[in-house]
C-alpha cells in the first residue's frame, strides 16, 4: 500500500453464509486520481464489493485500505465516518432525501460530516450548493421538493451530493441502468467534467469507481476491471444442479 492508493484490498474472503464464498479477491489496487470502470454480470458481486470498499461489509479475512485507512482498525462508527466525510456515493436509485429539497440534499454531507464542509473553498456551504447546482443546471430548482424534479434532474442532485466537499473516492453503483444510451452518455460526460472541475479547483486528487455491467461504456474511463478475472467464488451446488 502506498499514500498514492484510493483502494487496496488483500487476500480478502467474504461470505453471506459460512459454507459459501460469494467474493474472494487476492488483489485489487486502484491508484488515487484514477477513473476506474469495475464490470461483471449480475451476480458477481459488484454491491457486495462495494459494501466491502466502504465499510458496510467488512470481510471474514484480508485487508481492505481505503484512501489510506486500514479499515480493520477503525470502529463501526470511525468506518461510517469514514464513508461519509471520504467517499461520495451516487446510488443506482440516487437514494435522494424525498421530504427535503434539492439544495438540502446537496448539501446534507456537509451537514453530516464537518470534514466535508471544511473542504469547502467557497464563502459557505449554501454558495457552493449553489455554485454546483448551477454547474449542473438544476439551479433554478434548488428549493424545490427533489420529487417533483425528472429522472435525469435528480441524477444531476446525486452527482452534486456525491461530489461536494471534494471527498477523495467518488463510488458510482450503475447509476445509469435506466437510461438510454445517449442519456447514459450524457450522464458520464458530466460525472466526468464535474470530477475535472473539482480536481482543478482544489487540486486534489478524487478517484473514480464506476460500476456496471454494460461493458460498452468502458471507453469513458482509464482503466477497466473485470470482477469476474479478480474474483473468486465458490458457492456451493444448488439441488436443482444436483439433480
Ligand atoms: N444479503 C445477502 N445474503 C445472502 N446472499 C447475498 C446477499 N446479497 C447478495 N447475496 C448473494 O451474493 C452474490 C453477489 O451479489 P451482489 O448483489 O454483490 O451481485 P451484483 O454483481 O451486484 O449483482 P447485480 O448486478 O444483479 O446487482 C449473489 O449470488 C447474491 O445472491
Amino acid at each position: 500500500m502506498t499514500y498514492d492508493d484510493a483502494i487496496q484490498l488483500r487476500d480478502v474472503r467474504f461470505s453471506y453464509k459460512p459454507d459459501s464464498l460469494t467474493l474472494g479477491i487476492d488483489e485489487l489496487t486502484i491508484a488515487s486520481g484514477r477513473r476506474v470502470f469495475l464490470h461483471g454480470p449480475s451476480g458477481s458481486g459488484k454491491t457486495t464489493l462495494l459494501s466491502i470498499i466502504s465499510g458496510v461489509l467488512t470481510p471474514q479475512s484480508g485487508s481492505v485500505h481505503i484512501v489510506g485507512q486500514d479499515l480493520k482498525k477503525l470502529s463501526a462508527s470511525g468506518r461510517d465516518t469514514l464513508r461519509g466525510s471520504r467517499i461520495g456515493y451516487i446510488f443506482q436509485g440516487f437514494n435522494l432525501i424525498p421530504y427535503l429539497t434539492v439544495a438540502e440534499n446537496i448539501a446534507l454531507p456537509c451537514q453530516l460530516h464537518p470534514i466535508r464542509r471544511n473542504r469547502i473553498s467557497a464563502a459557505t456551504v449554501n454558495s457552493e450548493v449553489a455554485r454546483l447546482a448551477r454547474r449542473l443546471e438544476i439551479h433554478t430548482h434548488l428549493d424545490a421538493p427533489v420529487t417533483e424534479l425528472s429522472t435525469g434532474q435528480q441524477q444531476r442532485v446525486a452527482i452534486a451530493r456525491a461530489i461536494i466537499g471534494s471527498p477523495e473516492l467518488v463510488i458510482a453503483d450503475e447509476p445509469t441502468s435506466s437510461l438510454d444510451t445517449d442519456r447514459r452518455e450524457a450522464f458520464l460526460d458530466l460525472l466526468n467534467e464535474v470530477i475535472t472541475d473539482a480536481i482543478r479547483q482544489d487540486n486534489s486528487k478524487t478517484t473514480l469507481l464506476f460500476v456496471s455491467h454494460d461493458r460498452s461504456l468502458a471507453n469513458h474511463f482509464d482503466e477497466s476491471i473485470s470482477l469476474e478475472e479478480i474474483a473468486t467464488t465458490h458457492r456451493p451446488e444448488s439441488k436443482h444442479d444436483l439433480a
